[in-house]
């Protein structure tokens, strides 16, 4: 038995959406779902009570991070990551490519690994397939991810080939060195870029190798949203439907609708989180960027439509006083407000389907939110 299982409930009739359950070793949680990212083994600002009490299941962390900093042994010794955060529901964390692409300036990558440096003290570095593994095993998530290149995602036809093929090997790697596949479940990513036939045959070698999930990879990396939804529609219909799908990287309203839609189970971003600490919040008219001074006089909740417990107790005028004279209480307050507002459209998303209504209720949001109708 392997760690996860994905229990397909039923699909929408109006689209590829489906309605599922994933089981994990620290519980089950309907899919479609939201998970929140905890890059330093915190949700940044909110407390454990706080993240169950507004219904996240699964959340982030990063192994590139925690690596440099405390380091995997220490979270090993501290008994794994639920313990030392005193997390005691599902954790998935990521490999370190990406952060390794997106973090380090210099970088040079071989069929080994990839050399680079340390974001923050400038020591030279070294991540293979095996020492990813190694770190992600030490950290003890339910769900892991293969070490993966993500080129950009116009990078020249021959250079994404090359990649998607080595991708493909280190995946195989990774199967290898994982020494706890009954504990954590290790899932594939899919590359490839734009290209249909790269994406076919990164599909292709991994199902070959039969991993229990598998992430669509190389997107939300700048491209137009009309790019990326394209590359959905060819991709997830080739991966198996009894097992989870997880788009990397995908948290706009928009796009966790429009990937839903095309069959997408589990999606991740730190755009609630981040946007959060700039006084930018999600409502369910659209973005409002609290610190604004039009918002100096308005004791209206940051959205009526939301019974969030900011939206319950505190008014625009007093966020926009807390994140004006930047005050942390400010930064959780729009943290726990937007961290619901995805969690609570992942629950819309998935009555929609129930259903088989997913494009009525996609074209009543886009309304509503303010998102042009394609
Ligand atoms: C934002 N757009 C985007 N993110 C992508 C990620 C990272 C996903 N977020 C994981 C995370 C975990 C903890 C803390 C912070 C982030 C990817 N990860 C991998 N391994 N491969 C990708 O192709 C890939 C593509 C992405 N696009």
């Amino acid at each position: 038995m392997t760690a996860i299982r994905y229990e397909l409930i039923k699909k929408d009739k109006q689209t590829g959406a489906r309605l599922g359950i994933l089981h994990t070793p620290h519980g089950s949680y309907e899919t479609p779902m939201f998970m929140p990212v905890g890059t330093l083994a915190t949700v940044k600002t909110m407390s454990p009570e706080e993240l169950k009490e507004m219904g996240a299941g699964v959340i982030l962390s990063n192994t590139y991070h925690l690596w440099l900093r405390p380091g995997h042994e220490i979270v090993r010794e501290a008994g794994g990551l639920h313990k030392f955060m005193n997390w005691d529901q599902a954790i998935l964390t990521d490999s370190g490519g990406f952060q390794v692409f997106s973090l380090s300036k210099f970088r040079k990558i071989e069929e080994e690994g990839v050399h680079f440096r340390n974001h923050l003290s400038g020591e030279k570095l070294f991540l293979s397939p095996e020492k990813a593994t190694e770190i992600q095993n030490a950290l003890g998530a339910d769900i892991m991810m293969a070490f993966d290149e993500c080129p950009p995602f116009d990078a020249e036809y021959n250079y994404m080939k090359q990649s998607v093929e080595r991708t493909s090997r280190w995946a195989e790697r990774c199967l290898k060195a994982h020494s706890r596949p009954h504990d954590q479940a290790l899932f594939g990513i899919v590359q490839g870029g734009g290209n249909e036939d790269l994406r076919k045959q990164s599909a292709r070698d991994l199902i070959s190798l039969d991993f229990p999930g598998y992430a669509v990879g190389g997107l939300s990396v700048g491209e137009p949203k009309e790019d990326m939804n394209r590359v959905l529609d060819f991709t997830t219909p080739l991966l198996p439907e009894n097992k989870p799908r997880y788009l990397m990287g995908v948290g706009s309203p928009d796009s966790l609708i429009d990937g839903a839609i095309r069959g997408i189970d589990m999606f991740d971003c730190v755009l609630p989180t981040r946007i959060a600490r700039n006084g930018t919040c999600m409502t369910s008219t659209g973005r409002l960027v609290v610190k604004n001074a039009k918002y100096a006089r308005d004791f209206r909740p940051l959205d009526e439509n939301c019974d969030c417990y900011t939206c319950r107790n505190y008014s625009r005028a007093y966020i926009r006083h807390l994140i004006h004279t930047n005050e942390i209480f400010g930064f959780r307050l729009c943290t726990y407000h937007n961290l619901h507002f995805l969690i609570k459209l992942m629950e819309q998303i998935r009555q929609a389907i129930r259903e088989d209504r997913l494009q009525d209720f996609r074209d009543e949001f886009f309304e509503q939110y303010g998102f042009n109708k394609p």
